[in-house]
């Protein structure tokens, strides 16, 4: 991991269809991110807000990706601050908003690297918007930065040099029909819970570091829906079955000491729908553990 980390704030919920996950970055700072590094040797710097229209009249335009363009001029912004913090040598910690920002964050990242992806999540986020439910943009973040479906056309989503087979999903167990189908055709790695169930959490992970290792590093991606909602109840699509709080972090320190963590991203907290900020906190405690807090 390089120094120092830079974190960026990115207060958005136009991927979303749940209102406050915005608040999201708000929240994990009030949780005490910067102490929660600082205690850990490392000195933060924190770059603010990425600044999101809040307007109260909201258009979603097209119904199969809606706020296409506001998540576009959000994605377009971010990947900008992501690329400048890398090659400052900087390691950028991205706080959400929800998952579309993942599109800057992969954009940015893969800017002159070969970069791999562990996305820890409920969902594949394989959605196009061909196959989206909901066209929400959130259940599409992934498959944008490879630029799957129409993504393959938009320049500002489509990651550069991402390359599928060093992309690992971890811990899905909630795909829709058409996302199933396209995660089983493509050559993205995919451990489901099943796969959790079986193995345990860290065998599962050191595979999936395997996978998305061999290049300049990893883009992590975790969405707190990632685990059990009794955890993590503050996230707009909880799916029961995830994770306990010491899978979490089991992955996540095996995250650090077996992968180079060049960029790291938390998303989905929503404030609005958490008890008393437990899933702001559980973030911060969930990204000193993928930067190396170690309990010993
Ligand atoms: N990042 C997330 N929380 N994604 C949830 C996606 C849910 C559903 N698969 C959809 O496409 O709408
Ligand atoms: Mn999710
Ligand atoms: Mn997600």
């Amino acid at each position: 991991m390089n120094e120092p980390v830079r974190i960026l704030g990115v207060p958005t919920d136009y991927g979303a269809s749940r209102r406050g996950v915005d608040m999201g970055p708000s929240a994990i700072r009030y949780a005490e991110l910067g102490a929660a590094l600082r205690a850990m040797g490392l000195e933060p710097t924190d770059a603010g807000d990425l600044s999101v229209p809040r307007a109260e009249g909201r258009d979603p335009g097209r119904a199969d990706a809606k706020y296409l363009p506001v998540v576009e001029s959000v994605c377009t912004r971010l990947a900008d601050r992501v690329r400048e913090t890398l090659s400052a040598g900087g390691t950028p910690l991205v706080l959400g908003g929800d998952h579309s920002i993942a599109i800057g964050s992969l954009a940015g990242a893969t800017h002159d690297a070969d970069v791999g992806v562990l996305w820890f999540d409920a969902h594949g986020d394989f959605n196009t918007p061909t196959t989206t439910p909901s066209g929400n943009v959130h259940g599409m973040a992934l498959a944008a930065a490879l630029g799957r479906g129409e993504f393959g056309e938009l320049d500002w989503a489509r990651a550069p040099g991402l390359d599928p087979s060093r992309v690992a999903l971890v811990g899905v167990r909630d795909l829709d029909a058409g996302e199933q189908a396209a995660l089983r055709g493509s050559d993205v790695h995919a451990y489901t819970m099943s796969d959790i169930d079986d193995r345990g959490v860290t065998a599962v992970v050191a595979d999936a570091v395997d996978a998305a290792s061999g290049g300049d590093g990893v883009h992590v991606s975790l969405d707190l829906d990632w685990l059990e909602p009794t955890e993590a109840p503050g996230v707009g699509t909880p799916v029961r079955g995830g994770v306990t709080y010491r899978e979490a972090h089991a992955a996540l320190e095996r995250v650090a000491t077996d992968a180079t963590v060049r960029s790291l991203e938390l998303v989905e907290v929503n404030p609005i729908l958490d008890d008393h900020n437990a899933t702001g906190e559980l973030a911060v405690e969930l990204a000193a553990s993928a930067l190396g807090k170690r309990i010993l």
